[in-house]
């Protein structure tokens, strides 16, 4: 738990200090993983109110793993320990690899590299975890597109083995290799795909999630048959609407918006039920409603 895991020649051992930026449900994630496996990890956002979240999710994971006994007291210090937070920049100057994991909007992450870049070790790495955007652009948005990569963690990520790398057209191979090895280091699973709008899970996914969505708007079925029917019925482990309101509303309308101006096909269309509750607020787990409320002890559907 508290070594780094040794590989044949590990082309990446060189990678000791990851920065992480954004400290939200994926961010926080991408940290703890990190630092259980040994590396120190410097996580940033906006605010200090943020970090705090992100470290009490954090901590609370822990403490989850070590009431369960499959950590003890010392691990979850350490990896606690191995956790720097900040809010400037400069928190990053010391990082081999840099996995942005700020909210899915194309001018906050270009507006991140801007700031990141100049902080830099030349050779450090850069990777975002976007889940639609293609890699090129925002590659080509900083000062290093051969250094640059897209890494696409699963929520939640302790507990999801895929990790799903994409290249951008300057991506360099030896780019590509260090972090495919970082991953299995993580104990973790890669798939490659190719930098088309929103991947290989997100392009199968996400239509799903909005169809089940139109067929909430529709009167098709209420938000309970619905993911009922998917539960049950094809053994997901969460209904498409459950999911939806855990990846996050606004997540899952951006990826939407992506497939469609990306693929230019009427079929991405995003369903007007899911754009109206992104309007509302209602960004379903992080903000206590969804197409379920989350302010009980139990959700409860709201259609
Ligand atoms: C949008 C994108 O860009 C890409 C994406 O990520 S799309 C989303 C992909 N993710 C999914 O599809 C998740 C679908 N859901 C699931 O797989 C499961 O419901 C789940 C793993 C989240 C929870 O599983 P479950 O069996 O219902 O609950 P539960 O028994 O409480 O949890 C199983 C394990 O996960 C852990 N876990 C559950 N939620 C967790 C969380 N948010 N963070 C960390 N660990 C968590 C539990 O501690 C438990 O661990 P152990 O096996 O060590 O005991
Ligand atoms: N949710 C999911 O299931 C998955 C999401 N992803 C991707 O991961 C990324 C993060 O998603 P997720 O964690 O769910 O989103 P969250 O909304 O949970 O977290 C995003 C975090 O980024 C912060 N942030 C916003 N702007 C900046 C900035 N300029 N600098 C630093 N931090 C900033 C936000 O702060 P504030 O709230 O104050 O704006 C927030 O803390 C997105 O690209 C998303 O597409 C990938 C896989 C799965």
């Amino acid at each position: 738990m508290t070594t780094l895991p040794t590989l044949d020649a590990p082309i990446s051992a060189h990678i000791r200090q990851i920065g992480v930026i954004g400290a939200g449900q994926m961010g926080n994630g991408i940290a703890q993983v990190f630092a259980q496996r040994g590396y120190q990890v410097a996580l940033l956002d906006v605010s200090d109110e943020r970090l705090n979240q992100g470290v009490g999710a954090i901590t609370k994971n822990l403490g989850r793993l070590e009431a369960k006994g499959k950590i003890n007291a010392t691990d979850k210090a350490d990896t606690l320990a191995r956790i720097n937070t900040g809010t400037d920049y400069a928190l990053l100057s010391g990082c081999d690899l840099v996995i942005e994991a700020a909210s899915e909007n194309e001018t906050i992450k270009r507006a991140i590299f801007a700031q990141l870049c100049p902080v830099l070790k030349a050779d450090a790495i850069i990777a975002s975890n976007t889940s639609s955007l293609s890699i090129t652009r925002l590659a080509a948005s900083t000062d290093r597109p051969t250094r640059f990569v897209g890494m696409h963690f699963m929520n939640p990520v302790p507990v999801m083995q895929l990790v799903e790398l994409i290249r951008g057209i300057a991506t360099a191979e030896d780019t590509f290799a260090i972090i495919k090895e970082l991953v299995a280091r993580l104990g973790k699973i890669s798939v490659s795909a190719e930098d088309f709008p929103a991947f290989i899970v997100n392009r199968i996914l996400l239509p799903m999630i909005n169809e089940a969505v139109y067929t909430l708007y529709e009167g098709v079925g209420s938000v309970e048959s619905i993911d009922t029917a998917l539960k049950l019925g094809a053994n997901h482990p969460m209904g498409p609407l459950e999911l939806a309101d855990f990846i996050g509303l606004d997540t899952c309308l951006a990826v939407m918006h992506v497939l469609h101006e990306g693929l230019a096909d009427s079929k991405y269309r995003p369903c007007p039920l899911l754009v109206k509750y992104v309007e509302a607020g209602w960004l379903g787990r992080k903000t206590g409603r969804g197409f379920y409320d989350y302010t009980g002890e139990t959700p409860v559907p709201t259609r």
